[in-house]
């Protein structure tokens, strides 16, 4: 982000400083949705840097939009300071806005404010805090106010492995600036904020885009190109044959759930091999799917007339199906594992390098721990899933609240779509419907992952406007209507 900051000023005519500028009424553009209050006491906290910059920007754009209580405390724990830092307190200066200055932690105690605007440290953050700026980190949270941070809470690193205890200012929201930092996607990022948004500021997009990073953002805009339309005189057979191997007699849900994201997302035929308990329930609920009933299989009949194969959801975990998943993988068939097929392969280890390439792998955070070794923080577990798919040059779907799909070249795709109501059993099952659903009808592995993943949170996230929780089989229903809806946006 910073060399896409510095490019966008060295080749386009916009000042450092007007960028800040162009920072600073981005955030408030946001704020101000939240808090509409003017009468409100909002403290703005500044470092001495470019963070410190955008707050006193912030604080100008404030008054100059009525907000009358707004008083900025100038961090002045260092003789260091930005250029842009020193050119916008000049700026505050001319107006008629407190100003006062923190030469040690104890001035802030006395502070009366109900909203804080944290822009002390910022992306410039080069090591964990300490000293004054951690007293004064904890002096913060002890407030207990509602705060809102400027592209990150202070002391949160946006990337490479966060410290155990996190020791920075605890956001409400951070709005940070034209990208999300990576940190925000991990789990461990609760501790420093509640909430992210992501404004832009009119950095340079083709740059950012060419940007040679080994993290990419999974966008609307992705998933419109890889999308195909149907087109007239295809049949069923156009859209490819889609095997699912799931359940048990007490987890036939599972199988239930994959098998209808998988009509919902498109395949021509489907069938699911389940226990021959489960048929009633199948042909009942869903008609148009065939079944196979697996107490008399160890292996898969022809496992070629299969455009795509997925095996795990309720599968269980046993001698037969442990002889079901080898002789899938060596078929050398599109393969989706999951679930128990995930277990099976960890106490299996010799069947990984057996893997076809591109074999998807779409392991929660448990799984993929049994399959490559405890991990204590997200960005090891990470670091793990890339040089993993990279080795095995398969597909790893490191399921989480934002999914990081990792690609046999290194590259980590994270998909931002997703929300907490969906956190409930059966979601995976339905992911992994999606999945063979799209390879079913001649997408790639990569390209169908990815827009399972998106379509998949996407679903989950308009059905979450209206609802507490979200349903699997709400979702898998939800499919088709999502994949319609990102086709007419194209086509307008
Ligand atoms: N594209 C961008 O990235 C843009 C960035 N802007 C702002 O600029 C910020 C980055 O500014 P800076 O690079 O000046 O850095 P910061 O303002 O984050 O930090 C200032 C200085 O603090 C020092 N420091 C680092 N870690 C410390 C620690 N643990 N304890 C004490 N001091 C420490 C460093 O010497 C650093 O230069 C961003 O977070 C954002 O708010 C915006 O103004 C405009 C565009």
């Amino acid at each position: 982000m910073r060399r896409a900051d510095e490019f966008t000023i060295a080749t386009t005519p916009i000042a450092s400083i007007d960028l800040m500028e162009n920072a600073a009424r981005a955030f408030v553009k946001s704020f101000v949705k939240d808090e509409f209050d003017t009468t409100k006491k909002i403290a703005i906290f500044c470092g001495k840097g470019n963070n410190g910059g955008d707050g006193l920007a912030i604080a100008h754009i404030l008054i100059a939009k009525g907000y009358e209580n707004i008083k900025v405390y100038i961090i002045n724990f260092t003789k260091k300071q930005s250029d842009d830092f020193a050119i916008n307190l000049q700026r505050i200066t001319e107006t008629q806005c407190d100003r006062f200055e923190i030469n040690q932690v104890s001035d802030v105690k006395h502070i009366e404010t109900d909203i804080i605007i944290d822009a002390i440290l910022g992306s410039g953050l080069n090591k964990p805090l300490e000293g004054a700026y951690q007293d004064l980190a904890q002096l913060i949270n002890g407030l207990n106010k509602k705060v809102y941070a400027v592209d990150v809470p202070t002391g949160f690193f946006a990337e490479g492995e966060l410290p155990e205890n996190y020791n920075g200012v605890k956001a409400f929201k951070a709005i940070c600036f034209q990208r999300p930092k990576i940190n925000f996607f991990f789990p461990e990022s609760a501790h420093a904020t509640e909430k992210f948004e992501v404004v832009e500021i009119g950095l340079d997009e083709d740059f950012i885009q060419n940007e040679a990073s080994d993290f990419c953002l999974v966008e609307k805009r992705d998933i419109e190109q890889i999308l195909k339309p149907r087109k007239l005189f295809t049949h069923k057979g156009t859209y490819g044959h889609a095997l699912i191997v799931a359940g048990q007699p007490n987890t036939m849900g599972a199988a239930l759930l994959s098998v209808s994201a998988c009509l919902h997302t498109g395949a021509g035929l489907t069938t699911a091999c389940i226990p021959q308990s489960g048929l009633t329930a199948l042909n009942t609920s869903m008609p148009e799917v065939m079944a196979l009933s697996r107490d008399e299989y160890t292996r898969i009949e022809n496992p070629a007339k299969y455009q795509a194969i997925a095996i795990g959801p309720g599968l269980g975990v046993s001698t037969e199906n442990e002889k079901l998943l080898e002789s899938l993988i060596a078929s050398e068939q599109p393969l989706v594992i999951d679930a128990d097929a995930l277990n099976i392969l960890a106490e299996r280890q010799d069947l990984m390098s057996k893997l076809t390439e591109n074999t998807i792998l779409t392991p929660h955070i448990k799984e993929f721990d049994r399959l490559f070794g405890e991990h204590k923080t997200w960005w090891h577990r990470v670091q793990t899933a890339r040089q993993e798919a990279q080795k095995l040059k398969t597909i790893i779907v490191l399921k989480n609240q934002f999914t990081l799909i990792c690609l046999p070249n290194g590259k980590v795709h994270i998909n931002p779509t997703g929300n907490p109501a969906m956190a409930q059993g059966g979601m995976g099952d339905v992911l992994t419907g999606i999945i063979v659903g799209f390879i079913a009808q001649k997408y790639t592995p990569d390209e169908a992952v990815m827009m399972a993943c998106f379509i998949h949170g996407q679903a989950g996230d308009f059905l979450a406007k209206r609802n507490y929780v979200v349903t699997a089989a709400s979702v898998a229903k939800r499919i088709s209507k999502e994949i319609k809806k990102i086709m007419d946006s194209i086509d307008k």
